[in-house]
């Protein structure tokens, strides 16, 4: 330390004459916050978090600039993040400027070749935009897709519907869309192990060579469930799960979530959302967080402090 500098000569040290800013309460607030922090950085330390950062979510450059911050902050405490990003609204935006019609069903988006090769181009646009910010936030982050190191080995969906006249399942062809097969964790590991923090966009291949466009949630929930991670945060652009009142449902089991989609109370990119959360926590995820992606640092508050945020999904 410098003959000039005091113990209490931080950036943030408010006044720097008399003893009255012992006691200052905007000084023992921030000592409180740091605290009330250090169980949950106990608990967490070497553990591997999944953030699933939506298309919804991402409009914001501040907080992108949040988002990456505190995705440093869990690198920088011991915590492993692995963030999955999405791009639908993105993805959707480009396709309307080519041309190209576009339809979902249950909340996954009918893909074509011609489909699979745009979103994968606007995918890999976002990527980069991700590590970026990263690495403006004073990480380092390492973009990937399933494709890179074959990591993510996809298979196609395969999708039915109740024809309601005739009551017989009919098969419906979403194309290429994908679901992962196999993940081969050890690059995510070697990733991590690096000091970096790894950056997967939703796109997958199969035994062929076949590009498959994965939603991002099941991308998440994928690798959440391959890594054994402790957490799985999906960030999007509502509060939570909302009922049919629009208030918050701040915990659901499986059986809650089973109940809530055949009453139609979601629907929507929800439902993939939801469905990722139970695959997750059933193949033993400890929890998965449905988080307010509007919210500045929603993730600290939900980490480090006692009062939850979102929606919590826990095996029943
Ligand atoms: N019960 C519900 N509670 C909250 N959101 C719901 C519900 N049902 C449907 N949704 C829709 O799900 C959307 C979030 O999913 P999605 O659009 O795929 O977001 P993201 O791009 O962040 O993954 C919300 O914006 C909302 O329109
Ligand atoms: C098959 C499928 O639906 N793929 C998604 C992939 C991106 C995604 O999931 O992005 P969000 O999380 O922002 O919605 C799509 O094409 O939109």
């Amino acid at each position: 330390m410098s003959d000039t500098q005091t113990p209490n000569s931080g950036p943030d040290s408010g006044p720097s004459s008399g003893g009255d800013h012992v006691h200052d309460p905007a000084l023992l607030a921030k000592a409180e916050t740091l605290t009330e922090a250090l169980p949950f950085m106990q608990r967490y330390a070497g553990k591997s978090f999944v953030v699933k950062y939506g298309g919804h979510a991402m409009g914001d450059p501040e907080l992108a600039r949040d988002f990456a911050e505190d995705v440093v902050l869990l690198k920088a405490v011991g915590i492993n993040p692995v963030v999955v990003h999405g791009g639908g609204p993105q993805i959707g935006a480009m396709l309307k400027r080519l041309g190209v019609q576009s339809q979902f069903v249950d909340g996954l988006r009918v893909t074509d070749q011609e489909t699979a090769n745009i979103a994968e181009m606007v995918l890999g646009a976002i990527n980069k935009d991700i590590v970026t910010w990263i690495g403006a936030a004073g990480g380092k982050a390492i973009g990937i897709s399933g494709k890179d190191a074959g990591f993510v080995r996809a298979s196609k969906v395969e999708r039915t519907k109740r024809d309601p006249d005739s009551n017989i399942e009919q098969a419906i062809d979403l194309g290429f869309v994908g679901e992962p097969e196999a993940i081969d964790c050890s690059v995510l590991k070697t990733i991590s192990d690096a000091g970096m923090i790894p950056v997967i966009s939703p796109i997958g291949v199969g035994a062929d060579g076949q590009t498959y466009n994965i939603n991002a949630d099941t991308m998440a929930g994928a690798v959440a469930a391959a890594l054994g991670a402790s957490r799985l945060f999906l960030l999007t652009d509502v509060a939570g799960v909302l009922d049919k009142a629009k208030k918050l449902l701040s915990d659901l089991t499986p059986a809650d979530i089973a109940a809530l989609r055949t009453d139609g109370t979601i629907s929507g990119g929800m439902i993939p959302k939801l469905e990722t959360c139970v695959h997750a926590v059933e193949q033993g995820v400890d929890a998965a967080v449905v988080l307010d992606g509007r919210v500045p640092h929603a993730m600290l508050l939900e980490i480090f402090t006692s009062r939850g945020a979102g929606t919590l999904i826990r095996a029943g």
